[in-house]
């Protein structure tokens, strides 16, 4: 058997037509597709169409002597510079949410609503080109912002976008998982039991405090159905890495949202 270095199975020359992502000497980075044109930039003018036969890795250098690094982007990259519309789920909360619930490759994933489609992409990632997402949004301005990101994403193949108010109910007959970032989580109660897996979890994303209150008021008639209840908020406390001090950073995201996850019996 012949074993190949590192280097050679991470070699995989640049194509026309592929996202980049180009880190210049300051950090900024910048998300391009990979074609035939320039790209301007303050550092100077970079000619994309040098990149293509390249190893991610290298480099590419600007009319102006900048040099240019060129990596493959990851959902991350994605995200950050993708359209929003309304506000995301931060990568801190999606990441809790997957771990938590177990979501897997494979899953069947329902959500609500799909906003600007930051936690579908976080989802479908996960899920895999055997999974699905399916993902209800009651506004089509959203809807129309959320596809294109899921889009550029590359995860049109496993993402659903139903243009339907999920309060109103599920269409699907099964779900491994249900997960919601919207006002009311718990009118969606009585439609989760109806279609979501035993041992399956029902996840909802909440900003403040009285939505969960509210919520587990009308959770009672339901408590019967699930396990017992467990809400976190994730706190995420950067380091200031110097040479001379490393230490807290002095400002940090404290608050998004409270995370409630329940698991059906
Ligand atoms: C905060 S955004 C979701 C953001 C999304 N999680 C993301 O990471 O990009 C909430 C979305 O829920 C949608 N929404 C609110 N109530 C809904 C309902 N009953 N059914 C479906 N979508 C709903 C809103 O239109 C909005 O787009």
């Amino acid at each position: 058997m012949v074993l190949k270095s590192l280097r050679e199975v991470g070699r995989v020359p640049i194509k026309e037509g592929e996202k980049v992502l180009l880190i210049d000497p300051r950090g900024k980075r910048y998300l391009v597709t990979v074609s035939d044109r320039e790209f301007h930039t303050d550092l100077g003018i970079l000619k994309l169409g040098e990149l293509i036969g390249k190893d991610y890795g290298s480099s590419i250098t600007s009319h102006k002597g900048a040099e240019f690094r060129v990596i493959k982007p990851d959902i991350n990259d994605i995200i950050a510079k993708m359209r929003r519309g309304p506000q995301i789920v931060h990568p801190k909360d999606a990441g809790i949410i997957i771990a938590y619930a177990g979501i897997s490759p494979g899953d069947t994933v329902i959500e609500a609503g799909v906003g600007s489609g930051a936690l579908t992409i976080f989802l479908a990632n996960i899920v895999g080109p055997s999974g699905r997402v399916i993902s209800y949004e009651v506004r089509e301005d959203h809807a129309e912002i959320a596809r294109k990101n899921i889009q550029l994403a590359g995860f049109s193949d496993r993402v659903t976008i139903k243009l339907k108010d999920i309060y109103e109910g599920i269409d699907e007959e099964y779900a491994d998982h249900i997960v919601l970032d919207l006002p009311q989580p718990e009118k969606v109660l009585p439609h989760a039991l109806e279609v979501l897996r035993p041992g399956g979890y029902f996840v909802a994303y909440t900003p403040c405090m009285n939505q969960v209150h509210r919520f587990f008021q009308a959770f009672q008639e339901y408590k019967n159905e699930f396990y017992k209840p467990r809400v976190v908020e994730v706190l995420v406390r950067e380091q200031e890495v110097k040479k001379e001090c490393m230490r807290p950073k002095t400002t940090m995201l404290a608050h998004t949202g409270y995370i409630t996850f329940l698991r059906k019996l």
